[in-house]
């Protein structure tokens, strides 16, 4: 039988202690807060924003928005983040991504306050994860770690093969897994022998952004498969980009979509952010 992840039902739980955590920093007159910037119109980014909301208010999270249309200049967006980066009241920016191609995404994310960085996109927060020592996890990666470790599934010895290498899933991914001993391979679009390299790994991780791309005979029975896509197919059903259906019989245990890594990113948010606030009572 193979194991269906859970993602809704960790994240769920992961909550549950975070309300208990927003209570405690209320108690003490800290309101744990999330500023979002919110630019354009991208349909992932809007899925994103209408989930993490409802699970902030759950929890007693406040956030604040920020909508900018698709024209915004950098230098607007990077004024207000100017300010956010001074406002004790915020305790986490996040800017959603993509951005529209006329501002510079690496230099609004080097721009935000590095100890406010909840996605972990900052060069500094980058660098200190690459050299094991991190201090902000971007959350999807950290989020997929969070799913293994509670199905008992150790990364340490295995050899994981990483399909994608964005800023936001692959590359983080990769530091994350090497940081817990896993060998990691990373293939991409570019990637010549991709199936040759997807069937040896004993963890695959799919990040790719291509619809049911990952079909039976690119893994080797028993893999262990978390798809962290979120595409609309044909029918405009939310599909990962693992062909769950040829894949699920052959794999020990697999992430669904809805309902796997999705959940578990805003659970990451929200936790990230509840730590950042805690952290400002006496250090
Ligand atoms: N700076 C930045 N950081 C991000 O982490 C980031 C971003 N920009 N831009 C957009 C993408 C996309 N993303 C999602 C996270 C969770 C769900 C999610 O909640 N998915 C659920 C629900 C799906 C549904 O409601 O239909 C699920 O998979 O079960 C979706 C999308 C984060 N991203
Ligand atoms: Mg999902």
């Amino acid at each position: 039988m193979t194991e269906i992840i859970d993602g809704r039902a960790l994240s769920h739980k992961i909550r549950q202690q975070l309300k208990q955590r927003t209570v405690l920093l209320r108690a003490r007159g800290i309101i744990p807060a999330l500023a979002v910037i919110l630019v354009g119109s991208d349909n992932a980014s809007q899925i994103y924003v209408r989930n993490k909301h409802r699970a902030a208010a759950e929890i007693g999270l406040a956030t604040q928005d920020f909508k900018f249309p698709d024209t915004t200049t950098e230098e607007e967006l990077l004024e207000l983040i100017t300010k956010l980066n001074v406002d004790p009241k915020v305790h986490g920016i996040l800017v959603q991504l993509p951005l529209p191609p006329q501002i510079n995404a690496a230099k609004i994310t080097a721009a935000i306050n590095p100890i406010k960085d909840v996605d972990g996109f900052h060069p500094l927060n980058v660098g200190q994860l690459f050299l094991n020592d991190p201090q902000s996890l971007p959350c999807t990666p950290h989020g997929i770690m969070r799913l293994l470790a509670e199905h008992q599934i150790n990364v340490a010895g295995k050899h994981v093969v990483i399909v994608g290498r964005s800023n936001i899933v692959g590359r983080p991914m990769a530091a994350l897994l090497l940081n817990a001993d896993a060998t990691v391979t990373i293939t991409h679009s570019k990637t010549s022998n991709l199936r040759e390299l997807t069937q040896q790994a004993d963890i695959l991780i799919v990040a790719i952004g291509r619809a049911e791309f990952i079909k039976k005979a690119d893994v080797k029975p028993g893999v262990v498969v978390v798809d962290v896509g979120m595409n609309r197919n044909a029918a405009g059903k939310l599909v990962g980009d693992v062909d769950f259906t040829e894949v699920e019989p052959i794999a020990t245990a697999i992430t669904p979509v809805p309902g796997g890594v999705g959940p578990m990113t805003i659970a990451m948010l929200l936790e990230q952010t509840v730590r950042f606030a805690e952290r400002k009572i006496g250090g």
